[in-house]
């Protein structure tokens, strides 16, 4: 039903409508102002003896068929419509908003209010929704969304339903290395790094680094045919949406660089929901329970080094009002919402994003190599600190916001406990391998710091194997660290220690600003889980 093309048009335009509807304050008059200068840019060099070797494929390759989920059975005596009927009730000018799925229409009036999804289901109004969840296509394994098709089923088609698709969207996705992640559903793909992997290697390579997708990765993710990465990527567009007035200009890659340069900075990118596993084990059920994501445990992260232009600079030219304004205010009120070619988007706080310290970027290298078709070639946010969900990927459109954007992910998903769009990462330090000393009775411990969101160096790591009653010092590995335009610490340091063989050690950090891990962490929708890392030993 959809070619490639018709899905991507579809999603960028139902993206635009999103932020029409909700974000009342979208803005901006946008002018590059001649008086700033460029910066150099900026060479990156690699350490080979920490940098894992590069080696992402390019290839695509369909992703292995997922069913289409039933829909909801039938109901004796049922009512039934024809598809006439079902396309009259198409929700505007106070009309019922219905919808047919496999043979069944559903009444989603009052359903779209409270839908996950926000209101893009109205795109399916009076229509089938088949083609929108083969994109969502988390529709097709939630049990959540067979409750509701149970709840608003309202009768069924007099004509067959047509159930086949002729277009899947998952069928040139890249190829991945199994070897490399775990894999926790492949519609939308999403998976981490196994934990042997985790801490092999200072930086984490493209190839192992985790993938969150919430929907198929989309067409710009490649280079034309005949034209490299590198070039491709000079060409890729930006637009720099104006909003309310007049027009939104557009630039490209090269463009940004010449202008504004660029720099290399250290930081991991962690999803909000990493440790969820261990989160359920510690504080009860969450969001995740049952779904194929209860299984993460600790490698939804990685660590790498990234080139991108500094959106410090960036912003101030191009909504020199906005920014202004924010900087006399605290930037409290202002968001930068994010938009990715595959509908995607999410927003963070203009003020955190203009503070140069923050190190925040569009970014096009990870590890001196152009982004991998997974992690947003050609140009992705990269906010060092802030939850991977923030991090929008295959970027194709930036604005300003008085209002966090309205996107599912905004709205419904990515909250902590108050009910807030997650942002900041908390601090961390996970043991990532744990070894018997030769010869004696003790236990080699390995693993990983950051401090997340505040950037503040990792002061110091412990290790216990008596549950918290006493903890060894770990010796941290700082002389790793790289040396590049980083501000701050938003890197990982890699630590080791030696403590008494038992059947389980814990570990924790504290970062130089005497913030400590509690053994365990408050609960916040199952997201950001940072209690102590315990791990069991086999004896
Ligand atoms: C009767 C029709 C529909 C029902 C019952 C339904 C139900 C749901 C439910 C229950 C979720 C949350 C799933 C979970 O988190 O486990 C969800 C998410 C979502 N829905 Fe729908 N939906 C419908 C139609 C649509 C349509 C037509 C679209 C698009 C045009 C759509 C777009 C989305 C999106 C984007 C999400 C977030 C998915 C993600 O990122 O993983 N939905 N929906």
């Amino acid at each position: 039903m959809f070619s490639s093309t018709a899905r991507r048009l579809w999603v960028s335009g139902a993206f635009r409508s999103a932020l029409v509807v909700g974000g009342a304050g979208t803005v901006a008059a946008v002018a590059l102002s001649p008086s700033s200068p460029a910066n150099s840019a900026a060479a990156v060099v690699l350490d080979p003896n920490t940098a894992a070797s590069s080696s992402y494929s390019t290839e695509r390759t369909p992703t292995p068929a997922l069913p289409r989920r039933s829909g909801a059975a039938p109901v004796p005596g049922e009512p039934t419509f024809t598809r006439s009927q079902v396309a009259s009730n198409d929700g505007v000018e106070g009309r019922p908003m219905w919808v047919s799925y496999r043979g069944g229409v559903y009444d989603a009036t009052e359903f779209r209010r409270i839908h996950p999804g926000g209101h893009i289901i109205s795109q399916a109004a009076g229509a089938d929704v088949s083609a929108f969840w083969d994109v969502w296509a988390h529709h097709h394994h939630s049990p959540k969304v067979g409750q509701y098709l149970k709840e608003i089923r309202i009768g069924a088609l007099k004509e067959k339903d047509d159930e086949e698709a002729t277009h899947d969207p998952y069928d040139s996705e890249p190829v991945r290395d199994a070897n490399v992640q775990t894999i926790f559903m492949d519609r939308p793909y999403c998976s981490e790094t196994p934990v042997e992997h985790l801490g092999s290697s200072y930086l984490t390579s493209p190839a192992a680094l985790y993938v969150r997708n919430h929907a198929p990765v989309p067409d710009c993710a490649w280079e034309p045919e005949g034209e490299s990465r590198e070039s491709n990527i000079q060409h890729h567009e930006v637009v720099f949406e104006e909003g309310d007035a007049g027009a939104s200009p557009t630039f490209t890659v090269a463009d940004l660089q010449s202008r504004f340069g660029t720099v290399t900075v250290t930081s991991i990118l962690q999803c909000a929901g990493n440790r969820a596993g261990e989160d359920i084990k510690a504080t009860g059920n969450s969001g995740f329970t049952g779904s194929p994501l209860e299984r993460i445990t600790v490698g939804m992260l990685g660590n790498a080094q990234w080139t991108g232009v500094r959106l410090a600079e960036v912003l101030p030219a191009l909504y020199p009002k906005e920014c202004a304004a924010a900087a006399q205010h605290g930037g409290g009120e202002w968001h930068v919402v994010f938009e990715g070619a595959d509908g995607y988007s999410g927003s963070t706080p203009l003020a955190r994003i203009l503070d140069p310290k923050n190190d925040c970027i569009l970014a096009t290298h990870m590890n001196g190599e152009p982004l991998s078709p997974d992690h947003g070639y050609p140009m992705r946010a990269l906010l060092p600190g802030i939850a991977g969900a923030r991090n929008v990927k295959w970027l194709q459109s930036i604005s300003l916001s008085r209002v966090p954007v309205d996107a599912p992910w905004n709205e419904y998903y990515y909250k902590n406990r108050d009910g807030e769009q997650i942002q900041q990462l908390p601090l961390q330090s996970i043991i990532t391998d744990t070894a018997q000393k030769e010869g004696t009775q003790l236990l080699e411990v390995r693993g990983l710091a950051y401090s997340g969101g505040s950037g503040n160096s990792i002061a110091r790591v412990e290790v216990s194997s008596d549950d918290g009653k006493s903890w060894s010092e770990a010796t941290i590995k700082t002389e790793e660290v790289k040396k590049d335009q980083s501000s701050k610490s938003f890197g990982w340091v890699r630590w080791t220690a030696e403590v008494p063989r038992t059947a389980q050690v814990c570990c924790r950090a504290t970062d130089t600003e005497g913030k400590t891990q509690c053994e365990i962490s408050p609960k916040q929708r199952g997201y950001l889980y940072n209690g102590w890392s315990k791990v069991k030993v086999e004896m």
